[in-house]
Order: structure tokens, then C-alpha cells, then sequence
């Protein structure tokens, strides 16, 4: 079975359709000011409404409170909430208990401990996604285009779904596919010419290069 695809950090109508025609399976809404991609609820419901049923809507929180998010879920009428910070699984039960949404909870990889660490959001979050662990001081928590190493997911025998993310692009997705069986990928800054910028062409060739893994 092809692994699903998301483009995250799409906030272009050319980048939606672009991502709609391509048959990804999902794109990302950025809710967090300090990112190049993020979208505010006037932008955000203009998307959501253009991409109807055609794709999955997922909104990305970074350590946000329940009023922000209720009003993205609100804004975008959100399919599942990402949330991409240090929240614990406690805020992560919360978070899925009070919006009744499926959460996507980001796992930071940078060695073996992190990965036994994802352990305990297993049975709260609906889905795992790997991604690199940031710098201390970088200004993201993610969306940095730095990629982890896949090794690391060898011995991952999750009960909840899961994803692969960081430092994925045209080039590489079909080998991290096929390295890893991981069967959803999701990139951001891989496909776009500048940060916050995305690029059609890019989000295509993705599109395609993970459909042939
Ligand atoms: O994209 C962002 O600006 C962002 C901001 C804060 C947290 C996460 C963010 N992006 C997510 O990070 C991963 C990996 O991105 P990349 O492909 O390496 O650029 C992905 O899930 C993005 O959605």
C-alpha cells in the first residue's frame, strides 16, 4: 500500500491546488506566528473552504492553548490537529477529549532515547510523526528541512500509526519510503523555492516520487 502523503505549511491557493491535484492525502495548516508558513483564520478558512472533501485538513499547534486551537479547528474545520511542541501525553488526552479530533503528536528524533520517549504518547495520540530534533536555539521546532537518522526507526513496533517527517524531499522520499515502510510522509520545507515559499513543481514531483516507492 503507498504510504499517504502530507505537504505541510501550504498558505497559497497555487500551493493547495497544486497539492489537491497531485492526490496528496493531506496538507498542513501552520498555526504559530514565528513560522515563514504561518496562516491566520481569515487565510485558513479561505483554504479550508477551497480544498472541501478533495484533501485531509490538519492544523499544526506548537505548544498553543485551547482557545487558539479551538479557533483554528473552528477557522479550518480541521480534519486532525498536529501538535509539534513539548506537550506532554497528559496535554495530548486533554487536547483529544476536549475537540473530539484525531491528534498527530510530533516525536523529536536526534538519538535511541527519543525513541522511547514516543512510547508514552502511544496510547493517547492517534498518530505518531518522527521528526528531526531542532537545535536548541533554532528558531523552529520543526520545518528546517534536517532529517534524523532512519536507523533509529528500526526497532519501532508502535500500537498507533505513524509518520516520517523532516528533511524529505523529491530526491530522497522513495529511498526513506522504502528504508523505513514508513506509511505516511510528510514534508514542508523540501518543497518550497524559499522558506514559506512552496513550489508546485516541488510538491508534484514529492507527490509522484512517493506514489512510486
Ligand atoms: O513548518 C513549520 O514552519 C513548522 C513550524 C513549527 C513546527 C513544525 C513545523 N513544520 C513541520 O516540521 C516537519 C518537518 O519539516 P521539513 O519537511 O523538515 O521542513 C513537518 O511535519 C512540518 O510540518
Amino acid at each position: 500500500m503507498p504510504a499517504l502523503i502530507k505537504i505541510c505549511g501550504i498558505s497559497s491557493v497555487d500551493a493547495l491546488d497544486a497539492a489537491i491535484e497531485a492526490r496528496a492525502d493531506y496538507f498542513g495548516m501552520v498555526f504559530f506566528p514565528p513560522s515563514p508558513r504561518h496562516v491566520d483564520h481569515h487565510a485558513a478558512s479561505a483554504l479550508a473552504m477551497r480544498a472541501g472533501v478533495r484533501i485531509g485538513r490538519i492544523g499544526l499547534f506548537v505548544d498553543a492553548d485551547d482557545n487558539q486551537i479551538a479557533e483554528g479547528v473552528q477557522a479550518a474545520r480541521l480534519d486532525a490537529i498536529q501538535l509539534h511542541g513539548e506537550e506532554t501525553p497528559a496535554r495530548v488526552a486533554v487536547i483529544k477529549e476536549r475537540f473530539g479530533l484525531p491528534v498527530w503528536k510530533a516525536i523529536p528524533v536526534a538519538s535511541e532515547k527519543d525513541m522511547g520517549a514516543a512510547a508514552a504518547y502511544e496510547d493517547v495520540a492517534d498518530l505518531l510523526l518522527f521528526d528531526a530534533k531542532t537545535p536548541r536555539d533554532a528558531a523552529l521546532p520543526g520545518g528546517m528541512g534536517l532529517r534524523f537518522d532512519w536507523n533509529l526507526l528500526g526497532r519501532w513496533r508502535g500500537r498507533s500509526g505513524w509518520g516520517l517527517a523532516g528533511g524529505l524531499s523529491p530526491l530522497n522520499v522513495a529511498g526513506a519510503i522504502a528504508e523505513t515502510s514508513a506509511p505516511l510522509v510528510d514534508t514542508s520545507s523540501g518543497v518550497e523555492s524559499a522558506p514559506g515559499v512552496k513550489d508546485p513543481q516541488r510538491i508534484r514531483a514529492f507527490c509522484e516520487a512517493a506514489r512510486k516507492a
